[in-house]
């Protein structure tokens, strides 16, 4: 291992045993191909004039009755707000790994970042940061954020409005579906949390985790992958590679919008559990 007292947790040789999970827990299947059968949808022609084609509107709701995951592209939002918010963030990771004295508990600020050392299961650690913040209601949240780096909380807010756009549009999409009102969802649709997740190159991913594996409480979760690959969902009893497309999100229907659905239409919405894991990815938000 290096000995290099400037270098930051994870600019090492060899994974050291605190990260290196039992092998029941290890990622599988890390060299399989892509699964080409998480959707790719796209939004663009759902804005069609004179009233909108159904077509994502179909392809949405099969997605989210068969898997909960689906990918969208097409979706409106500019590059630049998401170019700015991965850099932004990148930016802030940096900046904690520099930064010796910051301490890996609750931030009293109004954010949590934590770095490696923090996440542990049965004692062995995940490989990865992350920083989250409430982001409702925008105003009054957005100057408990990170201030450093100086422009982090205007291109978070920036950011956080388009995916309000985007999952405000996604939710309503599935509310035409099913003959639901639209604004069905309004009061709960409102996008509570930011987080982030940064993963580091690591010496040898097929010993670690970034993420264990899941199932998200949120109503939905829109996910950017940054280009980068790692993220795995459960299919067929099986954990597939989702692979990443550019500029696209990922979205995944969470456990509330599930039991809602499963509630007024009493049926199960999604065929399966769908948990997901992350293995090692550059930055995600
Ligand atoms: O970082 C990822 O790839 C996944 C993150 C995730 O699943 C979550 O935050 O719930
Ligand atoms: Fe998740």
């Amino acid at each position: 291992m290096k000995e290099d007292k400037g270098a930051r947790w994870f600019e090492l040789e060899c994974v050291p045993k605190e990260y290196i999970f039992p092998k029941e827990y290890r990622p599988q299947n890390l060299d399989s191909p892509v699964c080409d059968s998480i959707p790719v949808i796209s939004l663009a022609k759902s804005k069609a004039e004179n009233g909108h084609s159904s077509q994502p509107v179909e392809e949405i709701l099969k997605a989210s009755q068969e898997l909960g995951f689906f990918q969208v592209i097409n979706h409106g939002i500019p590059e630049k707000t998401v170019t700015d918010a991965m850099n932004v963030l990148k930016e802030f990771f940096d900046m904690q790994a520099k930064d010796t004295t910051i301490e890996t508990v609750p931030h009293k600020k109004g954010y949590i970042y934590t770095n490696s050392t923090y996440f542990a299961k049965d004692g062995v650690h995940l490989w990865r940061e992350n920083v989250k913040h409430p982001c409702h209601p925008l105003e009054e949240c957005i100057h408990l954020w990170p201030d450093t780096p100086t422009r982090y909380q205007e291109v978070i807010a920036a950011y956080m409005v388009e995916i309000q756009k985007l999952s405000t549009r996604i939710l309503e999409m599935i509310c035409e579906g099913l003959g639901l009102e639209q604004g069905y969802f309004k009061d709960t649709s409102e996008v509570q949390f930011f987080s982030s997740n940064f993963y580091p190159p690591c010496p040898d991913p097929s010993l670690t985790l970034g993420l264990l594996p899941h199932i998200d409480p949120s109503l939905i979760t829109i996910l950017y992958q940054g280009g980068s690959t790692g993220l795995q969902v459960m299919k067929d009893g099986q954990w597939v590679n989702v692979g990443a497309i550019p500029n696209a999100f990922v979205v995944n229907i969470g456990n509330q919008l599930e039991v809602c659905l499963l509630l007024i239409f009493h049926i199960s919405f999604l065929r399966t559990k769908t948990f997901k894991m992350a293995i090692q990815l550059k930055c995600c938000i």
